[in-house]
Formats: structure tokens, C-alpha cells, sequence
């Protein structure tokens, strides 16, 4: 293995493009940026050098919205509507997994986002202490929800608060700032109002944030008016659901009101697009309405089984394309805005320090290949990050000082994909026999 990854103190990113100025990053032992400018390397006595010519420096990427062991689901039940998939396909599909299925397939997750630039995620799915424990080896960070789901079911309903609170009460044993909590209630059409309001108050005493599916079909807000007297967003917030450490993923079906609700409670909208698309949900994400009231909107991509990938570059570019396309207006979402969405909102949203390049900040940085065709010419950086490049472009990451790819080599690649091919086949296997 190359030592660069094993090798530990201060780094040197030396003579490398930001905004279009060659400088040098200076990182401290504890993994925080210390100096950047020309001459920020006679401010340490760096113990790994990394030569940054040809290469631009960009923030790490925050993927605000997965279910990252999924990975194993890629490919397995595409083209259908959302409730025929997730009733049809995924959950019986999902009755069978294991915590190693879940360790396996967050580790081809996390080898996935490292690969195309991400250094943090927001993940929501089960056996989340074998996720931890993944994503803790491979050296990102990571935000874990317990997909609540009790169905209206009292029996579930204990089974499912129980999880909760043993994940929660795991993650914060493990006292790592890398790896954080929060209380995930599915969406208010999988979860009861007795259990929504059991999640806003425990979130609240735990002091974490929540991680909820919101509005992302029609049938879910007609559904809901229909039950309840009232859309989803007023639900969840009548249960203390909506707070400034809230996630709410997809977000496609809010109406004006709701977008500027979202933007009182200081809540962070999560556009996945591409999932969206695949799935057609029928209505883009109002990021015009969820600006304007102020809310924090950030970047997903959902899980494998409705993208199919991880890779956050490509959503910047489904973002900023969907939403002029379905507003009706070129202007809209402009390519700084999305790199702002998959960095520093993100980070905002989970808290992992500011998301930008600066003294100061945790080291989470990403090294873009100006020589790859997608950067040629490059008149403009942001531009060709967001609608030329895709994770490709994406040559070393670094989180939090650590580095995690060198020149597009993560250690232990081929045992990663190995192991979470095997385990996607035997996990099919096990469902296809018990069918
Ligand atoms: C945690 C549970 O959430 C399921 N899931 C994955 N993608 C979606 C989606 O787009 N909408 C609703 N639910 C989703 C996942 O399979 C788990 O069961
Ligand atoms: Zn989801």
C-alpha cells in the first residue's frame, strides 16, 4: 500500500488551484486547515507533501441524503413507481438483510462516494451500528438514522423506539466526531402521528437531528390531507419534526407555505433529483420558494436501488438541469449555486464544520484533474464541475486531514467490491428461496 495513507501529521498541498490562484493548503496534525495562500508552507514542517499542480481544489462533498448499503440493491427492481417498488421489490428484499450485508454494502457505498469526491453523509437505514463501523474504517463522516417505520402497528412501534434508542445510545459510545446520530421517522405515510411526536420529542431531549422523507410524491400529500386535515409538512411540524437539525429528503410536493414553513424552522431541504426522476415523482423540487423563505437546501442522491450510483458531482449537474427544466427558467440553480448546495449546505446540514476551504476549517478537501478532458478548456472551474465532470474528474480526497484516495487509489478497492458483490448475490439468493 502506498505509505501516503498511512502516514500521519501535517500535509502539504503544495502550489495547488483555487478560484483560479495557485496557492499552497498547510493542514495541522489535528486534520484542520492551518494556512492557505503562497507562502503556507513555510508555516508547517509538513510530513506528507502532495504535489497540486494540475490539480483544483475544491471542498468535500456532502451527500445529505442515502440509504448507503443499498449499494447491494443496485440494479435489482428499476422502472417502477415508488409504492409498487418499495411494497413489490425492496422491503421484502430488505426482510433479509444482515448487519454483515449492511457493513459490506456501506463499505462499496463509502468506496463509491470517496471515488467522486464525498467526505460526509446522511444515511438512513438499519443495522446502522455495522454502518458505523464502516464508515469509521474508511475515514469518512457520517450522520446514522434508524429508518423508523411502524406502519400505525403499537406491537412496531415499540420494536422500532427500542432501535432507536440502542443505535443512538451505540453512536454516542463511540464518542467519534466523525460518526453522529439521528432519530430518522421514514415519512409520514410509513410512521404514526403517536410515533412522530415520539421521534420530535426524543430527537429534542437527545440534543440530534432528524432524517425524514418529505413530500415526495402526490399521492403522499393527498394521502396525507386526506388522513390527517393537513400536508405533511404542517404534520410534521405539529409534531416537533421540523427543526434546524432536520433533513428532510426529496421535498418535490411542497406547496408555497410549506417552503416558506421550512424556511422558519430553519429546516435543510435535500434535492435528489436523479432518484426523482427515475422514480418520476412528477414535480420538481420548488428551489425557487425554499430560497426565498430561506431554508437550507443541500444534495442527495438517495439510495443505489433508485439512482444508481453515489456520485454527487453527476447530481449537481441533475439538480441544476431539473430545475430549469421544470420551472421554466434557464437562470435558475446557476453552477456556483449547486456546488454551494453539495458543499457548505451540506456541511451546514450535518454540521461538519463550514464546507468551505478555509483557515481554519476541517480538512475535507477534494483535488479535481484540470487535465481531464471534462476540464478542457477551463474557462470557468465551477461550470465544468458541475455540468462537464463527474466523479472521474476526482484524483485525491482527503477528510479531516486523513487521506482517503490518492490518484484515484483507495486501499482496499478490490476486496471491498469483492465482498459486497457476494454478498448482494447471497442476499438475492436467501429472498428468492424464502419467495
Ligand atoms: C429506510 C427505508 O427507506 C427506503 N427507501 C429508499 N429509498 C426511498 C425513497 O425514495 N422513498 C421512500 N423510501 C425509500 C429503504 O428501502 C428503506 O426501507
Ligand atoms: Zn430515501
Amino acid at each position: 500500500m502506498n505509505e501516503i495513507f498511512t502516514a500521519r501529521g501535517s500535509v502539504l498541498i503544495a502550489g495547488v488551484t483555487i478560484d483560479g490562484s495557485t496557492v499552497d493548503i498547510a493542514l495541522d496534525e489535528t486534520g484542520t486547515i492551518a494556512a492557505i495562500g503562497k507562502d503556507a508552507r513555510k508555516t508547517i514542517d509538513a510530513d506528507i507533501v502532495i504535489d497540486g499542480s494540475d490539480r483544483i481544489a475544491v471542498p468535500g462533498l456532502v451527500n445529505t441524503h442515502t440509504h448507503a448499503a443499498m449499494s447491494l440493491l443496485r440494479g435489482y427492481a428499476d422502472d417502477m413507481i415508488l409504492q409498487d417498488w418499495l411494497s413489490q421489490k425492496i422491503w421484502p428484499l430488505e426482510a433479509h438483510l444482515t448487519g454483515d450485508d449492511v457493513y459490506a454494502g456501506t463499505r462499496l457505498a463509502c468506496l463509491e462516494m470517496i471515488k467522486s469526491g464525498t467526505v460526509a453523509f446522511n444515511d438512513m437505514y438499519f443495522f446502522m451500528d455495522r454502518a458505523a463501523a464502516a464508515v469509521d474504517e474508511m475515514g469518512m463522516r457520517a450522520t446514522f438514522a434508524y429508518g423508523f417505520i411502524d406502519l400505525g402497528m403499537e406491537e412496531k412501534r415499540e420494536a422500532e423506539i427500542k432501535a432507536t434508542e440502542t443505535l443512538i445510545a451505540h453512536i454516542k459510545s463511540l464518542n467519534n466526531p466523525r460518526i453522529q446520530a439521528a432519530v430518522g421517522p421514514h415519512s409520514v405515510y410509513t410512521v404514526s402521528p403517536e410515533a412522530l411526536s415520539w421521534c420530535g420529542d426524543f430527537a429534542k431531549e437527545q440534543n440530534i437531528g432528524i432524517h425524514v422523507h418529505l413530500s415526495e410524491t402526490e399521492k403522499e400529500v393527498v394521502d396525507c390531507v386526506a388522513q390527517f386535515g393537513k400536508r405533511p409538512a404542517v404534520l410534521l411540524d405539529e409534531y416537533g419534526c421540523l427543526t434546524p437539525r432536520t433533513v428532510a429528503a426529496h421535498c418535490c410536493w411542497l406547496d408555497e407555505a410549506e417552503c416558506r414553513l421550512l424556511g422558519e424552522r430553519g429546516v435543510t431541504a435535500s434535492h435528489n433529483p436523479a432518484s426523482n426522476m427515475k422514480l418520476a415523482v412528477n414535480r420538481a423540487m420548488p428551489y425557487h420558494w425554499l430560497k426565498q423563505y430561506g431554508a437550507n437546501i443541500a444534495l442527495g442522491t438517495d439510495g443505489c436501488s433508485s439512482n444508481n450510483n453515489l456520485d454527487l458531482m453527476e447530481e449537481m449537474k441533475f439538480a441544476a438541469l431539473l430545475q430549469k427544466f421544470a420551472w421554466n427558467s434557464p437562470t435558475l440553480l446557476p453552477a456556483n449555486e449547486a456546488l454551494t448546495m453539495a458543499t457548505a449546505a451540506g456541511a451546514r446540514a450535518l454540521g461538519t464544520g463550514p464546507g468551505t476551504l478555509t483557515v481554519g476549517a476541517p480538512a475535507d478537501i477534494v483535488l479535481l484533474d484540470t487535465r481531464a478532458v471534462c476540464n478542457t478548456p477551463l474557462f470557468h472551474a465551477d461550470s465544468n464541475a458541475v455540468y462537464a465532470c463527474n466523479g472521474s474528474a476526482v484524483m485525491t480526497v482527503l477528510c479531516q486531514g486523513r487521506i482517503l484516495m490518492h490518484e484515484r487509489e483507495v486501499p482496499g478497492e478490490e476486496e471491498i467490491v469483492r465482498e459486497a458483490g457476494d454478498a448482494a448475490l447471497s442476499l438475492a439468493d436467501r429472498a428468492e428461496e424464502s419467495s
